[in-house]
C-alpha cells in the first residue's frame, strides 16, 4: 500500500502471488499435451473447479462487464461460501482482480491483481474478491460457479473506499 493508506496499485498477476486466493488460469507454464490427431494441444486441469458442496451444481454463464477506469474505487467485497468461481476472458483483455483475506468474519486490506491479456482467475471457496471489473473496454466473460438453491453470497462493505491505481 502506498500514496494515502486507502492507495492501493495493482500488481502482475501470478500464480504464486495470487496462491492464497485461488489458481491463475493461463497457458503459461501450464500441463500440456497433443490431442486429436497432433491438430489440437490441451492445456489441461488449470483449476480447481469445486461447486457440488450440498448438492451444487456446475454453471457456466457469460459475464458482459463494463469497462471500469483507474482509479478503481473499492467499496465493497463479496464471496461465495458454497463454491470456487472462475472469470476467463473470451478476448485478450487485461482487467482488475481484487481479492481480501478474512478477518473474523470480514475483508480485510484488499490486494489488487492486473490480470493480463490470455490470464483468468478461479476464485476459491469462500475467497473475498471484488466483482468483475473489467478494463478497456466491455468485455465478455466465460464464468464457471455452483447454481443451487442455497444462499451462495455473502457481501461485505468498507467503512471507506480504497483507490486502486494502475501502477505506481
Ligand atoms: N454476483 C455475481 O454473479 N457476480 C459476482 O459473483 C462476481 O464475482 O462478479
Ligand atoms: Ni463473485
Amino acid at each position: 500500500m502506498s500514496g494515502t493508506d486507502r492507495t492501493l496499485f495493482a500488481r502482475p498477476l501470478t500464480k504464486e502471488a495470487f496462491a492464497p486466493f485461488g489458481d491463475v488460469i493461463e497457458t503459461d507454464g501450464a500441463a500440456h499435451f497433443a490431442i486429436n490427431g497432433g491438430t489440437t494441444t490441451r492445456f489441461h486441469d488449470l483449476a480447481h473447479v469445486d461447486v457440488a458442496t450440498e448438492g451444487g451444481r456446475p454453471l457456466i454463464s457469460i459475464f458482459r462487464g463494463q469497462a471500469f477506469a483507474f482509479p478503481v474505487e473499492i467499496r465493497m467485497m463479496e464471496r461465495h461460501p458454497l463454491g470456487t468461481q472462475a472469470f476467463v476472458p473470451l478476448q485478450p483483455v487485461p482487467f482488475l482482480v481484487v481479492v481480501a483475506p478474512d478477518r473474523d468474519g470480514r475483508p480485510g486490506e484488499p490486494q489488487a491483481f492486473l490480470a493480463a491479456p490470455g490470464q483468468g482467475v478461479n476464485y476459491a471457496c469462500n475467497v473475498w474478491h471484488h466483482p468483475l471489473v473489467s478494463l478497456s473496454r466491455t468485455s465478455d466473460f466465460v464464468v464457471v460457479d455452483r447454481g443451487g438453491e442455497q444462499p451462495n453470497l455473502e457481501e461485505q462493505t468498507y467503512p471507506a473506499p480504497y483507490s486502486v491505481l494502475a501502477e505506481r
